[in-house]
């Protein structure tokens, strides 16, 4: 399968492009395809519950044939015994009720099984679909995940890891049909193979009108993957604890249950319009699938007139027929829902095909341990994916081994953007970054990320344990209380954790019960205790200090200064108290390289460093 990648330019169109809304019957039964990999992953599950499930369906398939035959030896014995005038012996026929009866029990404590079964292996699928859904997205770049297309593709193979069991019961019921409508038509074939031909005459009109409106649903929901996208993240907003204070001020409920109702009703009219020609069109084409089972019928009534046939073959005849039709109308609808099941499967099999961007080279180099010279950007520039805007052009310094550096620069100047370029959140679009010499790209990812500790200003605030909020600055080492207890003590959590009625157990956030809430700045604190978690070679800290009271900023940059001695780092601040206690400042506009020097170097200069600095400076007076 052609591997498909978040960037436009080699986006390769699967057979599920959604700029294509009518699929053709091939593509249709090219998503077929996709239920062997799918089995593999129902059969990797559990191998167990896959051959329980397999074996009681085939036992199952043979029921309604079996049944029908007893059906008819009871009537013809039932007629032969009536015709002797009383004397007869009933201990045959007293057998084949008594088997039938054994079969009908039977058949319902199989049919129980095999819904248990389904139901216990669905759970398992769903569960491994999640797990494996979630090892995979951790494998894609950042840049993969600011890209919508890749999010609408995320977000429909994230609708496929619900639902898949409904997919397995389907495909193993079909199974087991098809081997029933076997057995049934074993034995009306011995009768008369015509009314075998009448019969898939009488079914063929539902069936291809129902796949034809299949395709319609599934292309309509297809392309509106973003809209719904749009809904769900409207009710998000709409109903959520993390919006509800902006909401409520800015009086935005009426704004967004608006328009919230105006693209649902959109969606319900054209799904409604679908849904009523289906409708129409399926009455239709099943009547004529009566009409077929009623020729049949005649045929089978008249043979019985003339004697040709005994009642009980009346009976047999009459009711594998009826028994043929609708399960070969099931069988035929069911592949049609099928495909349309196995097309929803395809978008889960893209979405693992979905290859990062941003990996480690075969003989990846490891992290130096320590860094000798340090890291030298030689003409970088980037862009977004997204954008046609250079986010960072020509840039060129050095940030020796062992260095504090700070970057300085007005909003949306490019230096968050050279921090994720430094982690390899992103690679450079032209230009290149060495460290000790070498390409960063020639440096295993993994232990580059573990040397590399980055403490974003939008960082995530994890309604999880205050303990387990630091220890995610390195999360192997979630049960070292020491650590986490010094690494609070020197992030100034120590003293916000104290006051927590549950301590470092304690659960942040209000999303679950006995959550409790923390301010910006306590926030702040936690997770500048990721941090000191991390023991990072470099440590990159971007605004860590913004929701910082005067005091606590002060404190927090005299232990920063100890904890980074010899260490090599990078700090964003708009605040120039921080900034000029940088071993050398670099000021950034518009993405490219300004000045670069020490706080003293820099005031000399009189450029724009000294300008901002005495703009913030005369602020204080
Ligand atoms: N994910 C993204 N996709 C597209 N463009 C982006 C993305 N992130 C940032 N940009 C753009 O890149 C430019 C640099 O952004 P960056 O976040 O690096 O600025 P910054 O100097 O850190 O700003 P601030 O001081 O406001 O944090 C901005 O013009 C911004 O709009």
């Amino acid at each position: 399968m052609a591997k498909a990648s978040s960037r436009p330019d080699n986006h390769t169109a699967t057979p599920t492009d959604p700029n294509k809304p009518d699929l053709s019957w091939r593509e249709r039964l090219s998503a077929l395809g996709n239920l062997p990999a799918f089995f593999r992953m129902v059969w990797q599950t559990s191998p167990g519950l896959f051959i329980g499930n397999a074996a009681i369906r085939l036992v199952r398939a043979a029921m309604p044939a079996v049944m029908l035959y007893i059906g008819k030896l009871i009537i013809d014995e039932v007629i032969r015994l009536s015709g002797l005038s009383g004397a007869g012996d009933t201990t045959y026929l007293w057998e084949l009720v008594a088997a039938e009866f054994g079969l009908a029990i039977l058949s319902t404590a199989l049919g129980r099984a095999t819904s248990l079964l389904d139901g216990l292996l669905g759970d398992l699928v769903t569960n491994r679909t999640s797990v494996l859904l979630m090892e995979h997205a951790a494998t894609l770049d950042l840049e993969q995940f600011e890209d919508a297309t890749f999010y609408d593709k995320l977000e429909r193979a994230r609708r496929q890891t619900t639902g898949r069991s409904f997919l397995l019961s389907q495909v193993f019921g079909q199974v087991q049909e098809i081997i029933s409508v076997g057995f049934l038509a074993a034995g009306l074939a011995v009768y008369n193979p015509w009314l075998l031909l009448l019969l898939f005459i009488a079914v063929t009109p539902s069936f291809i009108g129902d796949n034809y409106f299949n395709q319609k649903s599934y292309s309509l929901s297809r392309s509106w993957t973003p809209e719904r996208r749009e809904l769900d993240y409207l009710r998000y907003v709409g109903a959520s604890d993390e919006t509800a204070k902006e909401v409520k001020i800015f009086g935005l409920s009426g704004f967004l249950i608006n328009r919230f109702r105006d693209l649902s009703w959109q969606y319900y009219t054209k799904n409604r319009a679908l849904a009523i020609r289906r409708a129409s069109w399926g009455t239709v084409l099943t009547a004529l699938g009566t009409a077929g089972y009623y020729g049949a019928y005649l045929w089978i009534v008249a043979r019985a007139v003339g004697g040709t046939i005994s009642i009980g073959d009346l009976t047999f005849l009459a009711g594998s027929f009826r028994q043929l039709r609708s399960s070969l109308e099931g069988i035929l609808l069911q592949f049609s829902s099928l495909t349309q099941e196995a097309m929803y499967l395809q978008d889960l099999f893209d979405f693992f095909h979905i290859t990062p961007l941003i990996d480690s080279r075969d003989k990846a180099l490891p992290f130096p341990n320590p860094v000798q010279q340090g890291f030298v950007f030689e003409n970088v520039g980037f862009k977004y994916t997204n954008s046609e805007r250079w986010a960072l052009r020509n840039l060129s310094f050095t940030l020796e081994a062992g260095e504090k550096l700070a970057l300085v620069g007005e909003n949306g100047a490019g230096k968050t953007t050279l921090v994720k370029l430094l982690a390899r959140l992103y690679d450079p679009t032209e230009g290149r970054i060495l460290l000790d010499g070498r390409d960063l790209r020639d440096y295993d990812l993994d232990d580059l990320r573990r040397n590399v500790g980055v403490i974003f200003q939008d960082y995530v605030r994890f309604k999880m344990s205050a303990g387990i909020n630091i220890a995610v600055g390195d999360i192997d080492e979630r049960t070292n209380q020491p650590r986490i207890e010094e690494s609070a003590q020197r992030s100034l959590a120590d003293t916000v954790i104290a006051k927590l009625p549950g301590g470092y157990e304690q659960v942040l956030g209000r999303s679950f019960a006995k959550g409790v809430e923390l301010s910006g700045g306590e926030w702040q604190k936690v997770a500048l205790g990721r941090a000191y978690m991390r023991e990072a070679q470099v440590l990159i800290l971007d605004e860590p200090t913004a929701a910082l009271d005067a005091r606590a900023e002060y404190e927090v940059f005299q232990r920063f200064a100890r904890l980074t001695e010899g260490k090599t780092s990078v700090i964003i601040s708009h605040r120039f108290s921080t900034v000029r206690m940088a071993d050398r400042i670099l000021v950034l506009e518009g993405g490219q390289l300004l000045e670069i020097g020490s706080h003293k170097e820099l005031l000399e200069h009189d450029g724009r460093y000294a300008e901002l600095f005495q703009l913030q400076a005369r602020g204080y007076q």
